[in-house]
C-alpha cells in the first residue's frame, strides 16, 4: 500500500486556539494505518501574542512555510482587539488573502437523529467585500467620518457561485447512499441589492451567470436579501442546503446558524484554495473560557475531516465525522457549552476511542 504523507501546518494563535488545535491534531494522528494517510506536523506563529511578541501578527515565515512546504493547515483562532492597534491587522483574514483561499466554506449540521435536523453549508467568499479593510477616517466640520471599501469583483463572484454549486452536486452525490433531509440539491445566493444595487448587484448577477451553466442544472437556484435570510434560517433553518454570500453576511450568518445547531463550539470551517485548505473552527478566541479546560474541541475536529475532504481524502474525513457523530449521539461527554460537565480532554479521549 502506497503511504501518502501531508505536511500540516498547526497554528494554534490565541486563547482556545491552544487548548483546541492539540486536539486536532491528536485526531489526524489517531486516524487508522489502513487509511495510508502519514502527517508530519510543522508549528506556526500567528495571532495577537504573536504581535506582541514580534511586532507582527502574520509572520512572512508562516505563510513562506505554508506556501511552500504544506498541503494543509489548521488554525485555531486569534485574539484581535476590538479598537485600532497601530501595526496590528487580523493575521486569518490576512492569511486567506495572502494565499488566496477564496472559499470559507461552513457546513452547519445536527446530528441525524435530532429533533429537528439541520443539514446545510454556508460558502462564503474570502478574499474581498468590506473585509479588504481599505478603511479611512477624516475630520469635518461635523466630526470625524470613518469610510470603508466594499469590494466585490466579478471573478470572485462568480468562482465562490461554482464553488456551491459544485457542493451542492457533490452533496446529492451523497444523498443517494446515505439518509437526508434534502431530496434536491439547492443553492441559495444572499445579497442586499435591493440597497447596494452596484456591488451586491454584482454579486448577484456574477452568481447567477456561474450557477447558469448546464453542468448545475440538477441545481435550483434561489436568491433571498440578506435581511430576511436571517429569518427565514431561523424560522425554517432545515430549507436550506448550500447557501452562498459575499464575506460580511457568511461570517455573520455562519455564527447565526452555529446557534441553531447548539453552540459555536461544534461548527468547523475549510479555507479553500487550489489544492490547498486550513481547517479553522468558526469560533473566535473566547477569553470568558480560556485556560478552563471546557472549550469544546469539536468544531477543530471535524475543521480537521472538512480539511481531508478537501485535500481528497474523504475516507479519513468520514471517520472523523462518524467519531464525533457518535459522541454526540450517545450525549454522555458533552462540554459545558452542550449541557454537559466533560472538560476538553475528555471529550477528545472519548471521540478517539470511537476512532
Ligand atoms: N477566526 C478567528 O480567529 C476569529 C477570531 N475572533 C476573535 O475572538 C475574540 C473573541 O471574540 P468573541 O466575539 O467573543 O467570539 P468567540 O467566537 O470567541 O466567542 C463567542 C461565544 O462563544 C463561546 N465559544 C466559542 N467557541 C467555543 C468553544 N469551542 N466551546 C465552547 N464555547 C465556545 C465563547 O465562550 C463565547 O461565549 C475576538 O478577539 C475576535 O476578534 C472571532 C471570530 C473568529
Ligand atoms: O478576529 C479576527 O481576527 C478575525 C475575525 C473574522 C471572523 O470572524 C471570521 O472570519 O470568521
Amino acid at each position: 500500500m502506497s503511504i501518502r504523507t501531508l505536511r500540516i501546518g498547526l497554528i494554534p494563535g490565541d486563547g482556545i486556539g491552544k487548548e483546541v488545535i492539540p486536539a486536532g491534531r491528536r485526531i489526524l494522528e489517531a486516524l487508522p494505518a489502513s487509511l495510508g494517510l502519514k502527517f508530519d506536523f510543522v508549528h506556526l506563529k500567528a495571532g495577537f501574542e504573536a504581535f506582541e511578541q514580534t511586532g507582527t501578527a502574520l509572520p512572512d515565515a508562516t505563510v513562506d512555510v505554508l506556501r511552500n512546504e504544506c498541503q494543509g493547515a489548521l488554525f485555531g483562532a486569534v485574539s484581535s482587539p476590538t479598537h485600532a492597534v497601530k501595526g496590528y491587522s487580523s493575521p486569518i483574514v490576512a492569511l486567506r488573502k495572502r494565499l488566496d483561499l477564496y472559499a470559507n466554506v461552513r457546513p452547519v449540521k445536527t446530528v441525524v437523529t435530532a429533533a429537528r435536523p439541520i443539514d446545510m453549508v454556508i460558502v462564503r467568499e474570502n478574499t474581498e467585500d468590506l473585509y479588504v479593510k481599505q478603511e479611512t477616517t477624516r475630520d469635518t466640520p461635523d466630526g470625524k467620518v470613518a469610510e470603508a471599501i466594499k469590494r466585490i469583483s466579478e471573478k470572485a463572484s462568480f468562482r465562490i457561485a461554482a464553488m456551491a454549486g459544485d457542493i451542492a452536486l457533490r452533496r446529492q452525490k451523497i444523498r443517494e447512499s446515505s439518509p437526508s433531509i434534502h431530496s434536491k440539491p439547492l443553492v441559495t445566493i444572499t445579497h442586499k441589492s435591493n440597497v447596494l444595487s452596484q456591488t451586491d448587484g454584482l454579486f448577484r448577477t456574477a452568481s447567477k451567470n456561474a450557477l447558469a451553466d448546464p453542468k448545475y442544472s440538477p441545481v435550483s437556484v434561489e436568491e433571498q436579501i440578506v435581511d430576511s435570510m436571517v429569518y427565514k434560517l431561523f424560522r425554517q433553518p432545515e430549507a436550506y442546503d448550500v447557501i452562498v454570500a459575499p464575506n460580511l453576511y457568511g461570517d455573520i450568518l455562519s455564527d447565526g446558524a452555529a446557534a441553531l445547531v447548539g453552540s459555536l463550539g461544534l461548527v468547523p470551517s475549510a479555507n479553500v484554495g487550489e489544492g490547498f485548505a486550513i481547517g479553522e473552527p468558526c469560533h473566535g478566541s473566547a477569553p470568558d473560557i480560556q485556560g478552563k479546560n471546557i472549550a469544546n474541541p469539536i468544531a477543530t475536529l471535524r475543521s480537521a475531516a472538512l480539511m481531508l475532504e478537501f485535500l481528497d481524502e474523504p475516507e479519513a474525513a468520514a471517520k472523523i465525522y462518524a467519531a464525533v457523530d457518535a459522541n454526540l449521539e450517545e450525549g454522555k461527554l458533552l462540554s459545558p457549552d452542550l449541557g454537559g460537565k466533560a472538560t476538553t480532554d475528555e471529550v477528545v479521549e472519548d471521540i478517539l476511542r470511537r476512532l
